[in-house]
């Protein structure tokens, strides 16, 4: 396994990861109150701990989806003080893809709306949770939310997830939709 191995060996027992592609993982659903799930992959922007230009972030499932705890730093500055929209749209489109350890398949954005209600402030803790509101076919329709310590909701969200077979990751040519 080299570095750039995604980290899939941290499920509990009997749900071993099963990786098609040497660099491409499955998504084994991991049950509800386990350990921290495994990073996409090491460098993966949003939870790779290998990259150090991203958000590092570390999700646990839950009975509802899936949580995390997260500062946003320096690196992430947008107006002084608070943090870019972008990088919370990062955040946020990474915390989805945590969904698919509950789904225990691959799936990309297809769509992903923000709602920035309040400013979200660097150095600052803030729980960011997600959950899968419906499911129609390969149509995952996903939620979250960014609270601060005080249960102020700062930010909402929602996403359309599709499922997609390997073959998305391997193919070199995609043709844009025209919608
Ligand atoms: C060597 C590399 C190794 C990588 C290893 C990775 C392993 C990890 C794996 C998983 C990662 C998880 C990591 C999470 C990270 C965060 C998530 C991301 O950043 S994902 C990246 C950004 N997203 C994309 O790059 C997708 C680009 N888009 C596409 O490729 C296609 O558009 C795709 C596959 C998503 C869909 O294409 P279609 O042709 O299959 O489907 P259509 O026709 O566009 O839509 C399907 C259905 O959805 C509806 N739909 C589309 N947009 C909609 C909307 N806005 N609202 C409602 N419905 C909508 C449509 O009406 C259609 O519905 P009807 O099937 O007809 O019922």
């Amino acid at each position: 396994m080299t570095e750039d191995t995604p980290r899939t060996g941290t499920h509990e027992p009997g749900s071993e990861p099963c990786e098609a592609e040497d660099s491409i993982p499955t998504f084994p659903v991991v049950a509800s109150g386990s350990a921290d799930l495994p990073p996409h992959h090491d460098h993966c922007l949003g939870c790779g701990p290998a990259n150090p230009h991203g958000h590092q972030l570390r999700v646990r499932r839950d009975a509802h989806g899936v949580h995390a705890h997260h500062r946003f730093d320096s690196r992430h500055v947008g107006a002084p003080t608070i943090a870019h929209g972008g990088a919370v749209a990062t955040v946020l489109d990474d915390l989805f893809g945590f969904l698919l350890y509950t789904v225990g398949e691959l799936a990309v954005t297809r769509h992903l709306a923000i709602d920035y209600l309040a400013p979200v402030l660097l150095d600052t803790p803030y729980t960011l949770r997600a959950h899968i509101h419906a499911r129609d076919g390969r149509k995952l329709h996903l939620r979250a939310t960014i609270e601060n310590d005080h249960a102020h909701v700062v930010t909402t969200a929602t996403a359309l997830f599709l499922i997609v077979d390997i073959d998305h990751f391997l193919t070199t040519t995609h043709q844009p939709h025209h919608r």
